[in-house]
Parts: structure tokens; sequence; C-alpha cells
């Protein structure tokens, strides 16, 4: 029998850096968790713990407060930065850089704020909601993920759920009118053409924008299923920007159950509801370019088939849908 290394990667999770642009009175916060991981070749370290090439993770926690200094600009372009930096060290193969930020609103000075004010230096944090960016870097180059977490939604109607199949345990009644709600997830996987391109304004103007269509079709679309709106919002985003190669999307069912009002002798014209927390339905869905219009490396599929293209080697360093 042989035991060999297998995988592997180290570095510092959840740096947490906040950032004040001050270059006048009006200051801007960027607040991220920065997580480096470093790939190569580290047998040395783990078979018999010679550190020689081991880049401290401590060093790597610093190098990102240290890069910071000269300004973040966009998660991503940040990322870039120092997947940079760490591939310059020859015993550096490759790696993953993930950024979470966190948004602050601008408290309003005003008690009838207008549209670009609010107070200069105070702030609020906005909700569960963050920003996310990945850069994955192996001997093909850097691959570059932008997403979001939790940008929890609801519509009070314009959805329906029914003509599923019922068998013996089927209770769920079917409905033509129900809350939709859901915690939207996911990560979009810019094409190359973009990532040699892109500065930070494009990246934060196309993550703004990717953003409001998920949320333009959430709110549009008439819902037969959270299947088919998950599946339209992918596709709304793919077809406004051929630069984005795909899209994954994870989506909860919130469910907001019709409380029964009958034993008070009242009716409920979809009124009262009892917001469950948990179990809840999980949604999730890649959205993708079929092969013959995929133009990134690794479409394994054959051409004009219709079939969705050969899945990207940085969707393992994601480990699910988000
Ligand atoms: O939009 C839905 N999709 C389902 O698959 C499902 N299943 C369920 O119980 N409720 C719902 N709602």
């Amino acid at each position: 029998m042989s035991i060999v290394l297998g995988p592997n990667q180290y570095g510092k999770a959840e740096v947490r850096l906040v950032r004040v642009d001050r270059d006048t009175a009006r200051h801007r916060i960027t607040d991220l968790s920065i997580t480096s991981q470093l790939r190569g070749d580290f047998r040395a370290t783990h078979e018999s713990g010679d550190n020689t090439g081991v880049v401290a993770t401590d060093t790597q926690k610093n190098t990102v407060y240290a890069f910071a200094r000269d300004g973040v600009g966009s998660p991503e372009t940040f990322l870039l930065r120092l997947a940079r930096h760490f591939l310059q060290e020859p015993q550096i193969s490759g790696g993953r850089w993930l950024a979470e930020q966190y948004g602050w609103e601008r408290i309003a000075a005003d008690p009838q704020p207008g549209p670009g004010v609010g107070h200069d230096h105070a702030f609020v944090r906005g909700g569960a909601e963050r920003r996310t960016a990945l850069v994955h870097a192996d001997s093909a180059g850097p691959t570059v993920l932008a997403g979001l977490r939790d940008v929890t939604v609801l519509k009070s109607t314009g959805s329906e759920f029914a003509g599923f199949p019922r068998d013996r345990y089927t209770t769920l009644p079917e409905t033509e009118d129900r809350i939709l709600a859901t915690d939207v997830s996911g990560w979009w996987r810019y094409e190359q053409s973009f990532v040699d391109t892109a500065g930070p304004e494009e990246y934060d103007e196309r993550f703004a924008a990717v953003r409001s269509i998920l949320l333009a079709t959430f709110a549009e679309l008439h819902s037969l299923a959270l299947q088919q709106t998950v599946y339209a919002m992918g596709r709304a985003v793919l077809e406004a920007y051929p630069d984005i190669a795909e899209i994954r999307l994870s989506c909860p069912n919130n469910h907001h159950f019709l409380v029964d009002l009958d034993p008070f002798g009242l009716d409920n014209p979809g009124e009262v509801f009892f917001a469950a927390d948990r179990p809840y339905g999980l949604i999730e869905a890649a959205v993708q370019r079929s092969a013959a219009d995929d133009t990134s490396a690794g479409s394994g599929a054959p051409a004009g088939s219709g079939a969705p293209a050969a899945e990207h080697p940085v969707w393992s360093t994601i480990g699910g849908f988000v």
C-alpha cells in the first residue's frame, strides 16, 4: 500500500478588510472578507514539515492589507492583483481568491433624502446581501466569477404552483396565487475577453446590471414554478451579456403558508401567512450556452448538439451551486 498526498491548498480565510476612501470629505467604504488559498508544489511541508516554499498564511493576510493601501478598486480586480502577485513565486502554480463584500448605505442626513444625498461619513449596513467575487488561477490562467448571496426578494402575487403529480403522500393544494419569496444566490463566469479588458468600473457596472436583471425578471415574470423563475433569471442575464458564459443560481423557496382561519370563523383571502423558515424547497440551476455557442476553452460537447458545454473546472472549486 502506498499513500500519497492528494490535491491540497492553503491560505488565510476571511481576512476582514475595511478600506475608507477619504480623498474628499465624502468618504467611501469598502468592506470585504477575503480568502486567499495557494496551490502548487507543497509536498515537502506536508510530508516532512519542510516549509522552504510555504508563503505563510500570515504573509497572505498582510499582503491583502498592504495592497489595500493603494485602493481596492473592484473585488474582482483586487483578487486578480493578489493572484498575479502570489503566482510570481515559482512553487505556486495556482490558487483561489474569494471576496465577499458587505454593503453600506449612507445614512440619510436629510429627513426627505433625494437621490445622491446622504451623510458624508456615516453609514448603515444593508441587509444580509453580499456581493461576491472569485478568481481561480491554474496553468490555463485566471478565471473570474462574480456573484451575489442572499438577496432576499418577495412577490405577494404573480406566482402559481399547480399541475404537479399527486400520490398518497401529496397534501400540498394547488394554488393560482401565492407568495413567492427567496434569497437569490449565484455565480456567473466572465468570458476571457471580458477579463482581458475590464477594469474596476466595468466589473462594478456589470455587477449592478446583472443584479438589476435578476431582480426585474423575478418581479416581472408571472411564475408557474420557482424553477421557471430561476431559469428565466439566468437566461435574461445570458441574453443581455454575450461575455457572460454561464450563470448558476441557488434559490430557497421561502414558503409562506396561508393560515387556516376557519376555526375562528374567518376567511383568509390570501392575506394572513405563516412564514416558515425550514424546511424549505431549494431550487438550483446552471444556465449555460449550448456547446455550439460556447467559445471558452474546454467545451467538450459536439458542436451543434444543443447540449450544454462541458463543465468548466472553476465550478469544482465552488463545491456546489454557491
Ligand atoms: O415553485 C415550486 N417548485 C416546486 O418544485 C415546489 N414543490 C413544492 O412543494 N412547492 C413548490 N414550488
